[in-house]
């Protein structure tokens, strides 16, 4: 069994729907105990962040996934004073070789979310952390692809989402966002299990009959490959 702590911020909901999706598809491989640790301004005092609740799941995690919104081109503030306060454990390096994954979400398509996951691999580096990219290949870069499929941002080293600012949580990010959570989940489950030696996982190589696989999944009649 792998622990894996999913710990977000999250300001409207809406980076807060990629936790439970990423959540959701991590419960999905056999036997892990996957919780959802949410970061809150309420514990940030003096711009210091403080829960010794969360910082003790944390410490007892095989896998950290590290998720925020994207806010004036990086990670949110009350996330960075989150990320600040790890210097203890960075000291004695207690979160060195646990497996690391990251998320952002934003209103633009772009928005600059690749500067917030540079922020959380950078950090993640510093704690000696073993980071794991998306690994799903980009589908909305072909003429059938749309913003329902996998990946449709085109973003490598984590899950990157989209959410209109006219628009609540229910709607948005787009089905495909959330599809790409949940699989991702699944993904650094298996890695995870993997690097604590509990498993053989052969992850997915990309062909021809899985891009077909990828663009007709839809969210609802989503499956995570069991491969
Ligand atoms: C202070 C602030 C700064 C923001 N900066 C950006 C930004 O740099 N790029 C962007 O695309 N969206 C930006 N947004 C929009 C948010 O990223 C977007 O509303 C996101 O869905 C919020 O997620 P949340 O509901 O989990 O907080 C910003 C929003 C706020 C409140």
């Amino acid at each position: 069994m792998a622990i894996i702590s999913i710990v977000f911020h999250s300001g409207l909901g809406h980076t807060k729907v990629l936790a439970e999706k990423i959540q959701e598809g991590a419960r999905s491989v056999n036997g892990n105990e996957v919780s959802l640790l949410e970061i809150k301004g309420e514990d940030v005092s003096n711009g210091q962040w403080k829960n010794e609740t969360i910082t003790g799941k944390l410490d007892a995690s095989d896998a950290i996934i590290f998720g925020c919104p994207t806010y004036m081109g990086s990670a949110s503030a009350v996330f960075k004073a989150f990320l600040e306060s790890a210097f203890y454990p960075w000291l004695d390096q207690r979160w060195k070789e646990k497996v690391a994954a990251g998320f952002t979400n934003s209103a633009s398509q772009s928005g600059d979310k690749l500067n917030t996951l540079v922020d959380l691999q950078v950090f993640a580096s510093q704690m000696g952390m073993v980071w794991i990219p998306l690994g799903d290949l980009p589908t909305n870069n072909y003429s059938e692809g749309s913003i329902r499929t996998v990946n449709r941002l085109g973003s490598f080293m984590g899950v990157m989402a989209q959410s209109n600012a006219d628009q609540s949580f229910d709607a948005t990010p787009s089905d495909g966002d959330r599809l790409t959570a949940l699989r991702f989940g699944a993904h650094v489950a298996k890695a995870t299990q993997r690097w604590i030696g509990q498993a053989v996982y052969q992850t997915e190589r990309h062909n021809e009959e899985q891009w077909k696989l990828l663009e007709k999944e839809r969210i609802g009649e989503a499956t995570i490959h069991s491969k």
